[in-house]
């Protein structure tokens, strides 16, 4: 496959879309990236790493974080009887048909999250990793500074307080779950935690790579186990899921792999055994998906053939 000549013809065909919908401004501080910007990047298994675009160029990673919590407080406590962990005792699996930020399911589910990757879930996620690390962001930074190879990988500070200076949606998901009991940390600790890892900058190189193990059924970067391949298996079903949020079928019809999402416009998908991409364009859809990127990862697969299905 020459991936150099696929990414080209993908972003022609995106291309027309960048500019197209909106950037989020409900974290001020994410208001002021152009919509101009479309890069996307394929890391293959081996480690080699192609790009086109804005490939190179960090952008705020926002939810596609949540991914890589959930892989750390997995890898860092595995399972109970059938191999599973204890995590899914405090966070469900199906997908939620609500917004990402959605408070309504959560009373009458007792305060267990529908899945990870919405705010309540990664909250959930979030206390475990801090509870197992002491200190949740910064084990995540290190992580993704080893898995791709950047050591300048850092937080944005400015993303990270304009979050928590607008973050009373997020304090009322951690309020109502800790009233439940499903909170282990107290909540300002776990929403400081979670903010700085969303505000972590990225470029599509550097996530198209650190993901490389959910392609590796589990193998980091040095070739040592993060995960047993069951549980990359199970982190990439939820993507496949819940990953885009209350887009999640619509995404999986379009494009058929296992993605997550971030405000910030960045996308990551997984195909199993061969490769990771990302691709990043700042313009969101009503449901908080890149336009550009969606249409881009949808061109690839239709060019390539290789969704999962
Ligand atoms: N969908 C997202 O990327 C949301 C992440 C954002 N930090 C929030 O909590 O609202």
């Amino acid at each position: 496959m020459d991936y150099q000549a696929v990414l080209e013809e993908v972003a022609a065909y995106a291309r027309p879309l960048v500019r197209h919908g909106r950037v989020a401004d409900y974290i001020p501080a994410l208001e002021r990236v152009s919509t101009d910007r479309f890069g996307i990047a394929v890391a293959d298994i081996h480690g080699a790493v192609y790009g086109v675009g804005d490939w190179e160029v960090p952008f705020s990673v926002q939810s596609i974080s949540k991914t890589f919590s959930l892989a750390l407080v997995m890898s860092q406590s595995h399972g109970g009887p059938g191999g599973d962990d204890d995590i899914w005792r405090r966070v469900g699996r199906e997908p939620s048909g609500t917004p990402f930020n959605s408070l309504v399911q959560l009373e009458a589910e007792n305060g267990i999250p529908r899945n990870p990757f919405i705010n309540a879930g990664a909250l959930v996620v979030t206390d475990r990793l801090q509870t197992l690390t002491g200190d949740a962001s910064t084990s995540m930074l290190h992580f993704l500074r080893e898995e791709s190879g950047n050591p300048d990988l850092a937080f944005d500070q400015a993303v990270a307080d304009s979050e928590a200076a607008h973050g009373d949606r997020n304090a009322a998901l951690a309020h109502f779950m800790a009233s439940f009991g499903n909170l282990e940390n107290p909540v300002p600790s776990v929403i400081e935690h979670y903010f700085w890892q969303c505000s972590i900058e990225m470029s599509c190189r550097d996530l198209a790579v650190a993901g490389g193990f959910l392609a590796r059924h589990g193998l980091r970067a040095d070739g040592t186990r993060l995960l047993e391949a069951r549980e990359a298996k199970r982190i990439n079903a939820v993507m496949l899921t819940c990953g885009t949020y209350d887009a999640a079928g619509e995404f999986a019809y379009r494009v058929g792999l296992p993605a997550k999402s971030g405000v910030g416009g960045g996308i990551i998908a997984v195909i199993p055994g061969r490769c990771t991409l990302c691709v990043w364009s700042p313009g969101l859809d009503a449901r908080g998906n890149s336009v550009a990127g969606a249409a881009a990862l949808d061109h690839f697969t239709t060019l390539t053939g290789w969704s999962v299905f």
